[in-house]
C-alpha cells in the first residue's frame, strides 16, 4: 500500500472542470453534491478510483463539493494485480487524485483467486472488501462509486439473462451500507465529457474490452440493441431497475409483515401446505432456508431452492419459486426418510426445550404417552407451591388488579396453553367481570436455540383499540414471550397494556420484562403443573413442582 499526498493545483483543476454552464460537469456535481447532503461536517468520503473517466470524473466532482460541504475528500486505488503494469497504473492515477487535491489518497493491493467463480466475481468481492477496509481504517463515513446508467443498463440486461427475478432485475442500489453511487443517472458520455473539459487524463482498461468476461458481453449486446430499438434503451433498462428495485422492496415489507402474522410450520411440510397461499407464501422462505440446511422435506432441497438461499444472505427466493414450493411437497407426497421416533430426544440440551428454546433439568428422552393422574403427583420431586397458596395468592391478585381496572374498560388476554389455569381461576377470584380474549404464539427459533422473534399461531378476535389490556400468563422465563407480545400489543393502541404472572424466575431473565402482577418469584429451575407442561404432560397438576429425575430417564 502507498499513500500520495496531494498537491496545491487542485484550485486550478476544479477551475477547469468547465463550470456551471458545462451541463456534464454541473449534473455529476449536483449528482455527488446530492449524495453528501447529509454527511456531518469534517466526515471523510472517499472515492474508489480505478482510474478510468468514470471514477476520475467522481473524484474530480468530490474535489470540488467536498470543501463546499465542508468534508473531507480522499482516494482509494485498488490494485487488482491483473495487468502487468497494474502498480504503475495504481501510482499514476494516484498522483492524479493527488493533484486533484484528494488526501489522502491510498493504494491497496489485493489478490485475486478466480477459483470457482471466475475473474470477475474474485475481483469484485477482494475490491470491496479492500475498500471497507480502508474506510474503515481510515474512518471514513462514505465510499463513492462510479457506476453510471450504462453500467446499470448492463446490470439490469445480465440480470434479465440470469433469470433470476425481481431483485436481480433491479440492478445496482444508489445506497448499499457505506457505498454510494451518485453517478447512476449520468451517462459515461458525460463523465468522459467533464474529464476533458477539466483537462484530466484517464486510462481505459483493457478487461473493458475483453469478450471473455460477460460485462464486456453485454455492453456489446447493448450496443447492439440500441442500433436496432433506438437510443433510449439505456435509459429504459436503468428505469426499469428503479421501477423493480422499488417493488422488491415493497415485496420485502410485506414479507416482513406476513412474518409476523403467519402461523408458523412446526407440524411439517404436509400441514404447511394445506394452509391458504397468502398466508403461507412468505415463510415458505423459511422452509426453502431449511432445505439449504437438509432439514425440510427433501424435495426441496433442490439446488435452486438452495441456491436461492444459501451464501446470498438478505436476498429472498422470487415469489414464483416460493409459490411453487406447496405443489412441490404436494407432488412429492410425504417425507420418504424414516420418521422421528415416538419419543422425541432432547438435543443439545440437558433441559426440555420451549418454543423460546429454555431447557429444564437433566434430561434424555421424553416418552410422548399420557400420564396417569394418579402418578403425576408421584412424578414430582418437590412441590414447591401449593394449591392452597396458588388460590390464595391469586385472590391477593385479583383485589389488586379489580381496584387498578374500577370503572375501566378491561379486557384480560390469556396466553395459550399454559396461562389455561391461572386464567381460569384468577377469573372466578375477581370481583369484577372483564371479557376474555386468547393468544398463541411460537418462537422462530431453530433446534434449541431461540432467536427471541415470536409468530402468532392464534390472534386475538377482537379488537384492542383503547382498552387496558391485562396479559395472564403461567410463567415468565427468559421473559423473550412477554417483552415480545407486550409490544406486538402495544403497537395496538390500546388504552395500557400490563402483565401478570403467576410465576417469574429472575435468574432465567435474558430481557427485562415490566410485569405489575408477578405470584411468586421461584428458582431457576423447570417447573410443571398448573398449566405448565413437560411434553404436554403434568398441565393439571393443581400444584408447582419440579421432576423427579426417573421421568427423565
Ligand atoms: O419467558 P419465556 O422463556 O419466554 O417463557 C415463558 C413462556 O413459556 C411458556 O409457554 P410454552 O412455550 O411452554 O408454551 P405453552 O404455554 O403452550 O406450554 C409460558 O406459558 C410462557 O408463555
Ligand atoms: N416449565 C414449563 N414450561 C415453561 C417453563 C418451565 O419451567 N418455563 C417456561 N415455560
Amino acid at each position: 500500500m502507498g499513500t500520495v499526498h496531494a498537491d496545491t493545483r487542485a484550485g486550478e483543476r476544479m477551475g477547469a472542470m468547465g463550470g456551471p454552464r458545462h451541463r456534464p460537469t454541473a449534473a455529476i456535481r449536483y449528482a455527488v453534491r446530492s449524495a453528501l447532503a447529509d454527511r456531518a461536517t469534517d466526515d471523510l468520503v472517499l472515492v474508489a478510483l480505478s482510474g478510468g473517466a468514470d471514477s476520475m470524473a467522481l473524484a474530480a466532482a468530490l474535489a470540488a463539493e467536498a470543501p463546499v460541504l465542508g468534508l473531507r475528500a480522499g482516494a482509494v486505488i485498488v490494485d487488482h494485480g491483473l495487468l502487468t503494469d497494474s502498480s504503475e497504473l495504481a501510482r499514476t492515477t494516484a498522483g492524479r487524485a493527488a493533484g486533484l487535491g484528494l488526501d489522502p489518497v491510498e493504494i491497496v493491493s489485493v489478490t485475486v483467486d478466480p477459483t470457482g467463480r471466475g475473474v470477475e466475481a474474485a475481483a469484485r468481492d477482494a475490491r470491496y472488501a479492500a475498500l471497507s477496509g480502508v474506510a474503515e481504517r481510515l474512518g471514513a463515513s462514505l465510499v463513492l462509486l462510479g457506476h453510471t446508467r450504462d453500467d446499470q443498463a448492463e446490470q439490469v440486461l445480465l440480470g434479465l439473462a440470469r433469470g433470476s427475478g425481481a431483485r436481480s432485475l433491479a440492478g445496482m442500489p444508489s445506497v448499499r451500507g457505506i457505498f454510494r453511487r451518485p453517478l447512476l443517472g449520468v451517462t459515461r458520455g458525460d463523465t468522459r465529457s467533464l474529464c476533458e473539459a477539466a483537462n484530466l487524463p484517464w486510462w481505459d482498461d483493457p478487461m473493458n474490452d475483453d469478450p471473455a468476461y460477460l460485462r464486456v458481453k453485454a455492453r456489446r449486446a447493448l450496443a447492439d440493441l440500441e442500433g436496432d430499438l433506438g437510443p433510449g434503451i439505456r435509459e429504459a433498462l436503468a428505469r426499469t431497475a428503479d421501477q423493480l428495485r422499488e417493488d422488491a422492496d415493497h415485496l420485502d415489507a410485506l414479507a416482513d409483515a406476513a412474518y409476523a402474522t403467519t402461523p408458523p410450520s412446526r407440524e411439517g411440510a404436509n400441514r404447511r401446505r394445506r394452509q391458504p397461499l397468502t398466508r403461507d407464501l412468505l415463510p415458505l422462505d423459511r422452509w426453502v432456508g431449511r432445505a439449504a440446511a437438509g432439514r425440510a422435506h427433501p424435495c426441496l432441497a433442490t439446488a435452486p431452492h438452495r441456491g436461492r438461499c444459501a451464501g446470498r444472505p438478505g436476498e429472498r427466493p422470487a415469489y414464483r419459486r416460493l409459490r411453487s414450493t406447496p405443489h412441490r411437497l404436494a407432488r412429492a407426497g410425504p417425507d420418504p426418510r424414516p420418521r422421528r421416533p415416538e419419543s422425541v430426544p432432547i438435543r443439545g440440551s440437558d433441559r426440555p426445550r420451549t418454543r423460546l428454546g429454555w431447557a429444564a433439568p437433566p434430561t434424555r428422552t421424553v416418552r410422548s404417552r399420557a400420564v396417569d393422574a394418579a402418578d403425576m403427583g408421584k412424578d414430582l420431586e418437590k412441590v414447591l407451591i401449593t394449591e392452597e397458596q396458588i388460590h390464595a395468592k391469586l385472590e391477593e391478585l385479583a383485589g389488586e388488579i379489580a381496584t387498578e381496572y374500577a370503572g375501566k374498560d378491561l379486557l384480560l388476554v390469556g396466553v395459550l396453553k399454559g396461562a389455561v389455569m391461572v386464567m381460569a381461576d384468577l377469573m372466578r377470584a375477581l370481583p369484577i367481570s372483564a371479557p376474555v380474549d386468547w393468544m398463541a404464539v411460537s418462537s422462530y427459533g431453530s433446534g434449541t436455540k431461540s432467536s427471541g422473534v415470536v409468530r402468532i399461531l392464534k390472534d386475538l378476535d377482537v379488537d384492542i383499540t383503547g382498552k387496558h389490556v391485562l396479559i395472564v400468563e403461567d410463567i415468565v422465563d427468559s421473559g423473550l414471550t412477554l417483552s415480545w407480545i407486550r409490544a406486538n400489543l402495544a403497537s395496538r393502541s390500546p388504552a395500557s397494556v400490563e402483565i401478570c404472572t403467576l410465576l417469574r424466575k429472575p435468574d432465567a431473565a435474558k430481557v427485562e420484562v415490566d410485569v405489575k402482577w408477578v405470584g411468586f418469584d421461584i428458582p431457576n429451575e423447570f417447573v410443571v403443573g398448573y398449566g405448565l407442561d413437560y411434553a404436554e404432560q403434568y398441565r393439571g397438576l393443581r400444584q408447582v413442582g419440579t421432576l423427579a429425575p426417573h421421568v427423565y430417564s
